[in-house]
């Protein structure tokens, strides 16, 4: 996993390394690093490189690079958008390498433009002056490279002051910064390149970012020769009322996919459909608390188009009394936000508990509205997970995984999963894996990885417009299987 830090550790590696060295040096390494990298975005391209540097140091990096751009015989279009006076002694120093500049510049045909407007020390929304460049640098037709962060997104959290610039890649500087993962930063940013300016801070991070197979005990899943499908966990899925079977059904099939034991469909639906007859393994029943206290379960999935009437509410109450790990989902959130004697429920329990909300559904439950909760998405994982003592996962851009112990982010993912059923699918695996682990985290952080690595697939071969979720769920399972494989060896 990748370490994430926010402009406060950030700030703290910062001092260490002035420390070992002075503060100018380090702003001609992370200029000349700058450089490098628009000189790769290039190539053999001699039209012009557009920068654009602003009031502060991040500004005072991007002039550093047009000096060094220009030694290298680049064409550059230098322009300082701030006020002199103000400017740090470094950045006054960097404005003196970075002659000529200029106070504005045309809207032509660039090789690319670096944007150093704002860095980690933006410190308010944008203002109209601000707003206009920023737009005007999105509406260029060249790639975009942002120094630190894209300007207009804030570090700590992801989200856009108003207005943020949409980078083609950003190079950040000491290390990740978890901004550029989660929520607006997540697409602002577009490629991040870590440069860590010749410097390993000891500063400790406050999250991580999932970035790979490897990030996760995957291997913990391997099937054994003598087992049989008791050893798999059996998994109910509750929900699906008439109208909405469909969210059952693309649970339960993912749920089988991704290797649970033997899966039920508990259903609230009049009447209960008898089979599915894509997946004839799954057994449907109509969903009563009496059945849900009689089946032997290793874990359930609650809430798929479960609706909120009274007897969805009474098996919610049902599922949350039993001793069973369960994944909460959907309607059923929408319940605990409206019943606070259920949200007991979930602080009182000892299984382990996954909710999996989206941002309007966290809202919700935290009594406050989306757009607060994208202002601040990892903020919004951790309240919930301590409000109900669980392991939330907070979907969207960058899904942030919180728990007692920590959070993270999910590094993978793509717009195509912005449509209904995904995140059935998203229950309907984590369920499986609930079901062969009992371990929360894990189920949480391999389902939520699996599902967006199976996505990034499919839209690498099929694009993300009508990203197929029928077969999603056997993207992931056939990526698992690789996966164990290779690690397994012969
Ligand atoms: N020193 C070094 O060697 C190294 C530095 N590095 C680089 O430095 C960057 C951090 O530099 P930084 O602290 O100067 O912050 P930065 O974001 O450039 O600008 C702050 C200025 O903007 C102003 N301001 C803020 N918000 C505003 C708004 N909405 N609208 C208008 N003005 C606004 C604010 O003014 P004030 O709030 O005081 O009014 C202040 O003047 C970091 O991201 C990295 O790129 C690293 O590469 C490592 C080496
Ligand atoms: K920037």
């Amino acid at each position: 996993m990748i370490p994430l830090y926010n402009n406060k550790t950030i700030r703290s590696i910062e001092a260490e390394a002035f420390v070992y060295g002075d503060s100018f040096a380090v702003m001609m390494r992370a200029g000349k690093a700058i450089a490098q990298q628009a000189i790769l975005m290039t190539k053999n391209d001699n039209r012009a490189i557009l920068i654009i540097a602003g009031p502060g140091n991040n500004g005072g990096d991007a002039l550093i690079a047009a000096a060094s751009l220009r030694e290298t015989g680049r064409n550059v279009r230098a322009v300082f958008l701030g006020n002199i006076a103000c400017l740090s002694a470094d950045a006054k120093k960097a404005l003196a390498h970075g002659k000529p500049i200029f106070n504005d510049f045309a809207d032509d045909d660039y090789a690319l433009a670096i944007d150093g407007l704002f860095g980690i020390g933006l410190a308010r929304p944008l203002d109209d002056t601000y707003k206009e460049t920023v737009h005007r640098l999105n509406a260029l037709s060249c790639p975009v490279l942002s120094i630190d962060i894209p300007s207009g997104i804030n570090g700590d959290t992801g989200a856009a002051a108003g207005k943020a610039v949409y980078a083609t890649r950003t190079i950040t500087f000491f290390a990740a910064k978890l901004g550029l993962y989660t929520g607006d930063g997540a697409q602002a940013a577009g490629k991040v390149v870590v440069e860590r300016l010749n410097f390993q801070g000891n500063a400790t991070p406050c999250g991580f970012l999932l970035n790979d197979d490897d990030d996760l005990n995957l291997r913990q899943l391997q099937r054994h020769k003598n087992t049989h499908k008791g050893n798999y966990g059996t998994l109910a899925v509750i929900g699906g009322a008439t109208g909405m079977v469909g969210a059952s059904v693309l649970a339960t099939r993912a749920a089988v996919r991704l290797g649970a034991g033997k899966v039920f469909a508990l259903s609230l639906a009049n009447p209960v459909p008898l089979l599915d007859w894509s997946m004839p393994e799954v057994m449907w029943c109509t969903a009563t608390a009496d059945i849900l206290k009689t089946l032997s379960l290793q874990a359930g999935v609650i809430g798929v188009g479960m609706g909120t009437d009274s007897a969805a509410k009474r098996l919610l109450k049902t599922a949350l009394t039993l001793p069973l790990p369960l994944v909460v989902d959907a309607d059923a959130l929408n319940l605990l936000a409206q019943h606070l004697p259920l949200r007991n429920l979930c602080t009182n329990r000892k299984a382990p508990l996954i909710l999996t909300p989206h941002p309007t559904e966290a809202a919700r439950m935290l009594g406050s509205d989306t757009i607060a909760v994208n202002k601040d998405r990892v903020h919004a994982a951790k309240t919930l997970a301590a409000n109900y003592s669980a392991c939330v996962i907070l979907k969207g851009a960058g899904t942030v995984i919180a728990d007692s112990s920590g959070w993270c982010i999910c590094a993978a993912g793509n717009p195509g999963l912005a449509q209904a059923g995904a995140g059935d699918v998203l229950a309907g695996i984590i369920g499986a894996l609930l079901a062969q682990t009992q371990n929360a985290e894990f189920a949480a952080r391999a389902g939520v990885w699996l599902h967006a690595a199976a996505a990034d697939e499919q839209a690498a071969q099929s694009g993300t417009i009508g990203l197929n979720l029928n077969t999603l769920a056997e993207t992931a399972a056939r990526r698992l299987n690789l996966y164990i494989e290779n690690q397994v060896g012969d």
